[in-house]
């Protein structure tokens, strides 16, 4: 055995002993600070997250949360992929007299989740409100765990509570910043149903005024394109110019006529425009306008769509 291997210098040992003191100090610390707040506060965990990420894991650190056990239930408000009906004002009293509690485990694993032998009678899913935390700002839906209790406690008219716990993150408090028109409209309700109501008509204002910026879009690139009516006519021009004559049966040529905003011709090209699949096949160019017309709409509404299956997989769970 080396020398003075399992010697502890007397360096080390007084280092020791302040530091088990501390140990005790910061448990000390961290029972004054749960006992000290105006809420409760509980957090099952399943370990999913990277700890120096976790948003649940650093309140736990913070003495701000209580860890809960499988098997045990919490008497407050369940905000839970798994809740029923949705956080309303009328929540105010459950939340006021036995907290909130939250699920921190991976979004990618709620299948494996034990939601029979957790939870609690009041579990509540959040509406529609989008995250400000780094790993998955700007998403409605998907909050990380301080992000879903301050929700909980902003709906219900807390918050200052809801201060409470997002100003111990650097980005916390811009989650209030960005959601402050929901939040509002939300504190308007009363119960889950009328918060539904009151989210299913905020995202039919956001699908409207999409529908209407698109359209405003496409109004703006037809005045880029100049004379319309004079490109018809140079159209027609052209198919009949080349009626009669062999069909260029090379799909893939496609003519660039470009106007300016007197609607004279600036420039005429040949352009080819082959289109490759993810394999490196050529695509048969169909040139049908109406079909690809169809295919950046539903590119550009599968967005809506996501939202809407969430909305419907968090009512479903
Ligand atoms: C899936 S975990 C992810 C936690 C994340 N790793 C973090 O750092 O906090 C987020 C938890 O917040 C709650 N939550 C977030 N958004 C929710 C929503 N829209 N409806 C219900 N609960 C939600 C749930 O308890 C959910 O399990």
């Amino acid at each position: 055995m080396g020398k003075g291997k399992n010697k502890v210098s007397t360096e080390e040992r007084s280092s020791h002993k302040p530091k088990s003191h501390s140990k005790h100090r910061h448990q000390e610390t961290r029972q004054h600070v749960i006992s000290d707040l105006p809420f409760k506060l509980g957090m099952w965990d399943f370990d999913h997250c990277d700890p120096k990420r976790c948003s649940g894991k650093k309140l736990e650190r913070l003495g701000l949360i209580k860890n809960l056990r499988i098997g045990q239930k919490f008497q407050g408000v369940v905000v839970s992929p798994n809740g029923k009906g949705f956080v309303c004002p009328n929540d105010l009293s459950i939340v006021e007299q036995n907290g909130a509690a939250v699920v921190e485990c991976s979004w990618a694993r709620l299948d494996e989740i034990p939601f029979k032998k957790i939870g609690g009678r009041y579990e509540r899913l959040l509406p529609y409100l989008f995250a400000a935390n780094p790993v998955n700002y700007g998403r409605p839906w998907r909050l990380n765990c301080v992000e879903a209790l301050a929700a909980c406690f902003a709906i219900v008219g807390k918050t200052e509570w809801a201060e409470m716990i997002l100003e111990k993150f650097s980005w916390g408090l811009t989650f209030l910043d960005v959601n402050k028109e929901l939040l509002e409209i939300y504190q308007s309700c009363t119960d889950s149903e009328s918060i539904e109501k009151a989210q299913s008509r905020y995202i039919e204002e956001v699908e409207k005024e999409r529908a209407e910026r698109k359209e405003m879009a496409q109004g703006q690139d037809l005045w880029m394109l100049g004379n319309v009516n004079r490109k018809n006519l140079d159209t027609d021009e052209e198919e009949s110019e080349e009626d009669g004559e062999e069909e260029h049966d090379d799909d893939s040529i496609k003519k660039v006529v470009k106007y300016d905003n007197l609607g004279n011709i600036i420039e005429e090209e040949a352009e080819e425009v082959n289109r490759y699949d993810k394999l490196g096949n050529l695509i048969e160019n169909t040139d049908n306008e109406e079909e690809e017309e169809e295919e950046e709409e539903a590119e550009e509404d599968s967005s809506l769509d996501a939202v809407r299956e969430q909305v419907n997989s968090l009512k479903v769970s």
